[in-house]
């Protein structure tokens, strides 16, 4: 059992019990930690709050992690309320809808600005702003997908994006390990998010993973939980830097 008891942590991008975050916040939860839950703005709030009602003393706050000044006033809500951080999980990314299907080469500059803003540079910020609140070292988590690495047709500018988080994990490690703050990318297999939705052709996607992937099946939410519990734990003390693939091994076939 993975023991988190005592334990902050703060997590960002729960939309409904669909998102990835969800699942790892229960699994957080069941280990014994206590969550933040951090919703995007006025209009997430009221859902965001039903699943935040359901996490047994998890307590919600607001923060467009696009914005500086909400960040730094988010994170001095937190210090007040809790006084340390130990785990933040980042389980934000967007880009507009057109940027997210068709021929690559048609990328907006807009359209690549706000994907690597939203999905990477967010993650520069909140690290910043909670390595302070971090004070007996931490566990920093992200998202990314296996269209970092190879190209899946449609992923488009968020496989570049991805890759950029990939590498923002490798420097943010380099740049936090010596406060024993570990940064590490969980690659999951394509699962059926809001966010998912949002890509096309997920359903092909889907299909080849079950037949292809050496456990002959997809990724479930919570199998990615579990791996963001063990993450976030002292069973994974020396990991930081690293892009952990939890996808039935499908990364491992040619
Ligand atoms: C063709 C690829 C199928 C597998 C995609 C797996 C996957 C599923 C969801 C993922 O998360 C997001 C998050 C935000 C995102 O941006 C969006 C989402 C909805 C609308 C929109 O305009 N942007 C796209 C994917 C993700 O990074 C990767």
């Amino acid at each position: 059992m993975i023991d988190l008891e005592g334990k902050v942590a703060i997590v960002f991008g729960l939309a409904n019990k669909r998102s990835i975050a969800w699942s790892i916040a229960l699994k957080l939860q069941e280990a014994g930690a206590q969550l933040a839950i951090c919703y995007q703005n006025e209009r997430m709030k009221a859902e965001a709050q039903g699943l935040i009602d359901e996490l047994a003393g998890a307590e919600g706050f607001q923060c467009d992690v696009s914005n500086d000044a909400e960040i730094d006033t988010l994170f001095g809500q937190i210090k007040e309320r809790y006084g340390k951080v130990d785990v933040l999980v980042h389980a934000v990314a967007f880009a507009p809808p057109e940027d997210l299907r068709g021929d690559f080469v048609n990328t907006s500059r807009e359209g690549f600005r706000v994907a690597h803003d939203v999905s990477v540079y967010s993650l520069i910020a909140l690290s910043r702003a909670a390595a302070p609140l971090m004070t007996d070292g931490g566990s920093i988590i992200t998202l990314t997908y296996y269209g970092a690495e190879k190209v899946v047709p449609n992923y488009n500018v968020m496989g570049v994006a991805k890759a950029a988080l990939e590498a923002t994990v490798r420097y943010l490690a380099a740049s936090l390990g010596p406060r024993r703050i570990r940064v590490n990318a969980i690659s999951a297999g394509p699962i059926k998010t809001l966010a998912a939705r949002g890509v096309g052709a997920l359903g092909e996607m889907l299909k080849v993973h079950a037949e292809k992937s050496p456990l002959r099946k997809n990724v479930e939410q919570i199998e990615v939980g579990g791996a963001a519990a063990f993450l976030a734990s002292d069973l994974s003390g020396a990991i930081t830097g690293e892009t952990i693939y939890v996808d039935c091994g499908y990364n491992i076939m040619g």
